[in-house]
């Protein structure tokens, strides 16, 4: 019903950096790591040797970064405000480009040999949920926040249809299916909205899932949800918070990285 209901819709594609070639790309390459998926081994986020000067600028934010995760599980990054976190996200989410250094995906074979060359990590592969995902919600409803910017030419429809399935998958994954889709997403609770943020990546099915303070701004009842959500996530999806909130989220990371101030990342334990 609610695959039917959202694909049935015509929503004009207000954001570009949703353009249909993208989306078609997106799932075609998706359908295929899909494939590869079934492939024995695993395959594993690496970030090497990035280092990040802004443009205009002669200090680096970012130095000599280094940092491996495996699909399906959870790391952490953790460090005092302004060493650099967010940078490094941005930079994982391809909204910046490192001044050196690559982002990428190996394979492996069970027995941790690589297979093949490394991919490099595009950003249609990653989704990012930032800090206060509900300040950027735009639209008066539910069903046009997570449709925005969908094609809607006719020749899309079959397009359309599988991106109405991915929601539907994705408000299931998120516990969202209750919520009517001609609600205001500004009259949700807190931890809702964040579903509804978190729904609205997984749409696109991404390889690797960036959240900034997912926690950030609620109240305890809404971040014990939202901890539990991640929890049932993580067991589909690769996931990347950087997050102050270190005794909350510890149950669920499986690596950590303090960032230091002067933009240098140490593998480290939770100090919980
Ligand atoms: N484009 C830029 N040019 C110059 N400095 C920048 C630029 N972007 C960020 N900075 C600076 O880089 C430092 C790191 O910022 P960043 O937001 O990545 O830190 P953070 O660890 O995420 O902090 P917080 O925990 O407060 O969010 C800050 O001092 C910030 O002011």
């Amino acid at each position: 019903m609610l695959a039917a209901a959202v694909a049935a819709a015509a929503i004009p594609p207000a954001a570009s950096y949703y353009s249909p070639a993208k989306l078609s790309w997106r799932w075609r390459a998706s359908r295929s790591r899909r494939a590869a998926r079934i492939e024995a081994g695993y395959s594993q986020l690496e970030v090497r040797k990035v280092t990040y000067r802004p443009p205009g600028t002669e200090h680096n934010l970012l130095n000599e970064i280094n940092l491996s995760l495996r699909e399906k599980s959870f790391g952490l990054i953790f460090g005092r405000s302004g060493s650099g976190k967010t940078t490094l996200l941005q930079l994982l989410a391809g909204l910046s480009e490192p001044t050196s250094g690559s982002i990428c995906i190996q394979k492996y074979d069970d027995s941790g040999n690589p297979i093949g060359m490394s991919e490099m990590l595009t950003s249609q592969r990653v989704g990012i949920v930032f800090q206060f995902p509900e300040r950027y919600f735009l639209a008066d409803t539910v069903l046009e926040e997570v449709t925005f910017g969908w094609p809607r030419q006719k020749a899309d429809l079959l397009f359309k249809e599988q991106l109405a399935l991915n929601l539907q998958n994705a408000f299931n994954s998120v516990g969202l299916k209750t919520i009517s889709l001609d609600e205001d997403p500004q009259s949700l609770s807190g931890g809702f909205k964040r579903r509804l943020a978190l729904a609205i990546q997984l749409v696109q099915t991404p390889d690797l899932l960036l959240l900034d303070e997912p926690l950030a701004g609620l109240d305890w009842k809404a971040r014990a949800d939202v901890v539990n959500l991640l929890k049932d996530l993580k067991k589909h999806h690769t996931i990347l918070v950087v997050s102050h909130d270190l005794r909350e989220l510890y149950p669920l990371v499986d690596r950590s990285w303090r960032m230091q101030m002067g933009g240098s990342l140490k593998v480290e334990t939770l100090p919980v």
